[in-house]
Formats: structure tokens, C-alpha cells, sequence
């Protein structure tokens, strides 16, 4: 597989694979990656992975497993064996079940990619405190990232904003796969932690993923363009 020439996965938020594929056919997939989530993946099923693959783009199935050991293990080990570039986990499952994931992977010689979502970019200080999470929400992000990178995890998904702290503890080429990415005239919609493309990269992202602002755009692909055009080089 050749070198991409951008870190963009754009999020297929579509409620039906048809939806998901009119778009997908507007963007070049030598520009991008793509994204499956919980609505589309849900609705369509695994045969949304295939038309993906078939029409070349390299697919992040964001299903963020959040289970017990086994159950995520073989959770993760399904995603890969459809051929899937990377899947996630929560950290916040713990270290055995990160380590059970990835050691399932490794025994069936499995490259594709695994990380872990520390706290979702559409939260809060005040939403970690509801859930009774008193030290602050960049520790929180720190401390499970920490935990992953100890379980042999490929990388982590947090916001842009604790990027640049991230690639000071654990180093570059711990992935950083950054939802909450904003144009400076994007709406922030849902998200609480984001930042524009240029400044998440110029943070230490590796992997920016963006939605709404390439989907919900009249033309994706000039959307996509554009923002590629403003990343650092
Ligand atoms: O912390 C997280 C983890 C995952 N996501 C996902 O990324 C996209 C973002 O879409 P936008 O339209 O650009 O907001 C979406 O699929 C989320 O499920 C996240 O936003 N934050």
C-alpha cells in the first residue's frame, strides 16, 4: 500500500451505506482515509467495509469496543480480519483487556492498526467531574494514554489540544488521531476540545479526523483540498 499524502480520515456519519458511498465516491482516495462509526456501521453492516475497499481507501472502523477482556479481544480481532487499517478500544477498559486485544492481533500476525480513545472530544472538565473524575481532564487524557502505551497499543485517539503533551511523554510515533478538528469558519457542533487542521498538525497530531466539515460541505473534495492545503508541510 503507498504512502498517503495527507493524515485526513474523513468520518462517514451516514445513516445508510448509500448515503455513505455517494460521498465516499466524491473523495479521492489517494487524498484521504475513511472512517466507519457506530451509525453507519450499525445500519449497513460489514459489507459497508468491502465497498470501501473495493472502490481503495483505507478504513478506521471507530466501533470503540469497551468490554471485557475476551469480548474485546475478539471483538478487535473480527474488525481486523475483514481487513480494516485500524480499530479501536476504550482505554478506560483497562490494561488487561487493552493487552488481550493486541495480543490476539499479534498471535494471528495481524498488522492493522490499534489505539485507544482516552476522553471523547466532545467532553468537558465539568463532564469528567459528573462522572467522578476529580484531577484535571488533561491527566486524565495523560494517564490513559500512559496506560495504552504500556498495553502496546499503536496510538491513542484525544483531542489536538493534548497533542503537543502527548508527544512529550510518549514520543512521535505514538499515533495521535485527533477527532474536534475545526476550520476557523467550521460550527463546533457537538464537540467541546477542538482545533483548526493547521494548528492540531503543528501540535504533534498525527491523524486529524474530520466530519461535518468535509460532509456537510456543497463540495467535499474542494473541502477536503482546502484543508489540505492549509497543513504544514
Ligand atoms: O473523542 C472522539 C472520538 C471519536 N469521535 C468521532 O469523530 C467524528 C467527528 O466528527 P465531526 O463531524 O468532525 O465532529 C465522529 O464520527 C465521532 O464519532 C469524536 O468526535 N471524538
Amino acid at each position: 500500500m503507498e504512502t498517503y499524502v495527507s493524515p485526513i480520515i474523513v468520518a462517514l456519519d451516514f445513516p445508510s451505506a448509500e448515503q455513505a458511498l455517494v460521498l465516499a465516491d466524491q473523495l479521492d482516495s489517494k487524498l484521504c482515509r475513511v472512517k466507519v462509526g457506530k451509525e453507519l456501521f450499525t445500519r449497513a453492516g460489514p459489507s459497508i467495509l468491502t465497498a470501501l475497499h473495493q472502490r481503495g481507501f483505507e478504513v478506521f472502523l471507530d466501533l470503540k469496543y469497551h468490554d471485557i477482556p475476551n469480548t474485546c479481544a475478539q471483538a478487535v480481532l473480527a474488525a481486523a480480519d475483514q481487513g480494516v487499517w485500524m480499530v479501536n478500544v476504550h482505554a478506560s477498559g483497562g490494561l488487561r483487556m487493552m493487552q488481550a486485544a493486541k495480543e490476539n492481533l499479534v498471535k494471528h500476525s495481524l498488522k492493522t492498526q490499534l489505539i485507544a480513545v482516552t476522553v471523547l472530544t466532545s467532553m468537558s472538565q465539568a463532564d469528567l467531574q459528573e462522572l467522578g473524575v476529580e484531577r484535571s481532564l488533561e491527566q486524565q487524557v495523560l494517564n490513559l494514554a500512559q496506560l495504552t502505551h504500556q498495553a502496546g497499543l499503536d496510538g491513542v485517539v484525544c483531542s489536538a489540544q493534548e497533542a503537543s503533551l502527548l508527544e512529550e511523554k510518549l514520543g512521535k510515533a505514538f499515533l495521535k488521531v485527533t477527532p474536534g478538528i475545526r476550520p476557523a469558519t467550521s460550527s463546533t457542533d457537538d464537540q467541546q476540545r477542538i482545533m483548526t487542521p493547521e494548528a492540531a498538525m503543528t501540535a504533534g497530531s498525527t491523524h486529524l479526523v474530520i466530519g461535518r466539515p468535509i460532509t456537510q460541505a456543497k463540495e467535499p473534495n474542494q473541502a477536503l483540498e482546502a484543508i489540505i492545503h492549509l497543513l504544514p508541510q
